[in-house]
């Protein structure tokens, strides 16, 4: 047969460039074989193939090998609120610190009917999430399908937790429905930050940790894992700092229950209380707010006076639709819905209101006085408040200005620079605020260097000021805040803050008797100012707050001497309190932390 003469290959042509002879024409092949030699004479060719032929069997072996240990796993879904399924891992990641284990879940939202293809630790996984109507409703339901591996979870959740390490989150419970709402991820406030006096904070953390560390030992015992705190005394004493610190410190987030929140009843409580996670922190703010009038379990509650209704036998108020019974706050706190593992803070200012069935331990297990400062939480606070200068700066300080030795500057120096500094800010700002511009302290100007001994003098000259137990915390730090930076001007100027607040009181104490003489039910009417305070005390800043510092209703810095006022009986005695958890041996004592306290504080 002739050979057909196959035109010359163009020597330039990009591909098949590198090694055809164009000396002599090609003879075209006659049968397969040659045909293939004919190709393969081509060296790019030959490279084409290998490269396709390869990748064809990698293309067979993936879908054709199952990943080793992989499983394939459905996780469903109910019809979330705001659309966003979350896959939840089942089980603690063991190679969490145990202190930074959280009800947190992961939450993978994939887009629905596409399937993604991931190559996991060298395994190979898709993932699925369709939706499908289910029930008679026609809810949608979300289905996820994973050929999963459980690491890349545990994985995500270590690097979530990684990143919450330093942050606790606030969950309040939604006003209309009854479910939790994030609200926001803080920073962990420390808890050198609290002063108390020495123990209340180790004693409060450490029985914390140690229940936390104890489920078996409640299981073991058949004893309900949770553990509740109650928290009264003074306001802005710190009970709700020192919750947010503990937060931090446990690693858990804090679920906020507002039991005067309008529309609250038995079964809402009931249903956030069971749909807390398992390992956090409720906390009940002013929880004597949803009892104004003092619903116990031998009285009745103002629902029930309204409706006629009369306590049952056993002196439980009855449920009465749409507000909140003691009752129903006592089975949300121990019915079988109530989360395991949980903790829960309660706060309030007026502890002798409580009904003794809600603080009897089981319920509230440790009670915490908080009172107003005494001296030695006076100079902690200044002395946190005003850090020294570090050293570094200071030595380039008195490299710059040899003369300005820090014991040089006692008295004078740059403690009048200070002073002058604002005085100066203090003119521009009062004639500002004569024209209502703006109220409150201005800060400008640099804090004065000083070192630890300088600061611990002014600490011992600012606590030498305040009167024992007569400010609160929250004032204190309201005053200290005026001069933020001006430590100098601080610790002289206490002294006649103490006497101007003085006054202030009472002009205020006068006030009130004038109220009280024009007012037939003067003290009922006080009652109710006390008891509405919740929202109004929540408009009123603490540190725009005067101190006022003996207890004024209204003011949120003071302490409630509402309950010698109002003639409350006097807050029940801690040892008149059951000695006991209900399931505990009589003979475990029941730890008073006001004792221990005082203990620690007392010489
Ligand atoms: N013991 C304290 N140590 C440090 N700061 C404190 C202390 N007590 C109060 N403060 C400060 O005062 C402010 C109010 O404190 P907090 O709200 O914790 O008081 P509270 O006792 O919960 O008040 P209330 O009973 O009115 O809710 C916070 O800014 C806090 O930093």
């Amino acid at each position: 047969m002739d050979a057909i003469p196959v035109p010359l290959v163009n020597a330039t042509a990009p591909a098949m460039n590198a090694t055809i002879s164009t000396d002599e024409p090609l003879a075209f092949p006659t049968n397969i074989s040659s045909f293939i030699a004919f190709l393969y004479s081509f060296s790019a060719l030959r490279d084409w193939v290998k490269l396709i032929v390869v990748g064809g069997l990698f293309e067979v072996a993936k879908f054709s090998i199952p990943p080793g240990n992989t499983r394939d796993m459905q996780i469903t879904t109910d019809v979330p609120r705001g659309n966003s399924p979350a896959v939840v891992l089942e089980g603690e990641d063991e190679n969490v610190n145990e202190f930074y284990k959280s009800s947190r879940k992961i939450a993978y939202l994939p887009s629905v009917f596409l399937t993604y293809s991931l190559w996991y630790k060298r395994r190979w996984m898709t993932i699925t999430r369709t939706q499908q109507q289910a029930g008679i409703y026609g809810d949608k339901e979300n289905v996820l399908h994973i050929s999963i591996l459980t690491e890349l979870l545990q994985e995500a959740r270590r690097f979530y937790m990684a990143g919450q390490e330093h942050n606790m989150c606030i969950y309040v419970a939604d006003s209309s429905a009854n479910h939790w709402n994030h609200v926001a991820c803080r920073a962990k406030r420390s808890m050198h930050s609290i002063v108390l006096e020495p123990g209340i904070k180790d004693i409060l953390l450490e029985d914390a940790r140690d229940f936390l560390r104890g489920k078996s030992w409640y299981a073991e015992r058949g004893i309900p894992f949770r553990r509740g705190y109650l928290l009264h005394g003074a306001p802005g004493s710190g009970k709700t700092s020192m919750i947010h610190c503990m937060a931090g410190e446990l690693g858990l987030d804090v679920y906020i229950i507002s039991l005067s929140r309008a529309g609250i009843d038995d079964a809402t409580l009931s249903e956030l209380v069971n749909g807390l996670p398992e390992r956090c922190i409720a906390l009940m703010e002013d929880i004597d707010a949803a009892f104004t009038h003092g619903v116990s379990r031998g009285g009745m509650s103002d629902s029930s006076e309204d409706s006629g209704k009369t306590p049952s036998k056993s002196g439980e108020v009855a449920s009465t639709a749409g507000k909140l019974s003691l009752s129903g706050l006592l089975n949300a706190l121990d019915g079988v819905g109530a989360q395991e593992g949980r903790i829960l803070f309660a706060t309030t200012n007026k502890y002798s209101a409580l009904d003794p069935a809600l603080c009897r331990p089981g319920r509230m297990d440790l009670h915490i006085e908080f009172k107003n400062s005494s001296k030695f939480q006076a100079r902690e606070l200044f002395e946190r408040f005003y850090l020294p200068t570090p050293v570094s700066e200071r030595e380039e300080q008195e490299k710059k200005e040899p003369c300005a030795k820090e014991e040089e500057r006692k008295g004078s120096g740059n403690e009048d620079d200070s002073v002058e500094s604002h005085n100066v800010t203090k003119t521009v700002f009062e004639q500002n605020a004569e024209r209502g511009l703006f109220t409150g302290v201005a800060h400008t100007g640099r804090a004065p260097i000083l070192g630890p001994a300088r600061i611990a003098e002014l600490a011992d000259r600012f606590a030498d000021a305040i009167p024992e137990r007569e400010c609160s915390m929250a004032s204190l730090q309201g005053f200290l805040m005026s001069y933020k930076t001006r430590p100098v001007e601080a610790a002289h100027e206490a002294a006649a803050w103490v006497a101007k607040e003085r006054v202030a009181r009472e002009t205020e104490r006068e006030k009130e008797k004038e109220r009280g003489k024009g007012n037939k039910k003067g003290e009922e009417k006080y009652d109710i100012v006390e008891e509405n305070t919740k929202d109004q005390k929540a408009a009123v800043p603490h540190s725009s707050t005067p101190c006022n510092c003996e207890k004024v209703p209204r003011c949120r810095s003071c302490g409630g001497a509402l309950a010698e006022k109002i003639n409350l009986p006097l807050p029940p005695s801690p040892v008149s309190k059951p000695a006991s958890p209900p399931g505990l041996p009589q003979e475990l004592p029941l730890l008073n932390v006001t004792n221990v306290a005082d203990a620690f504080a007392s010489p």
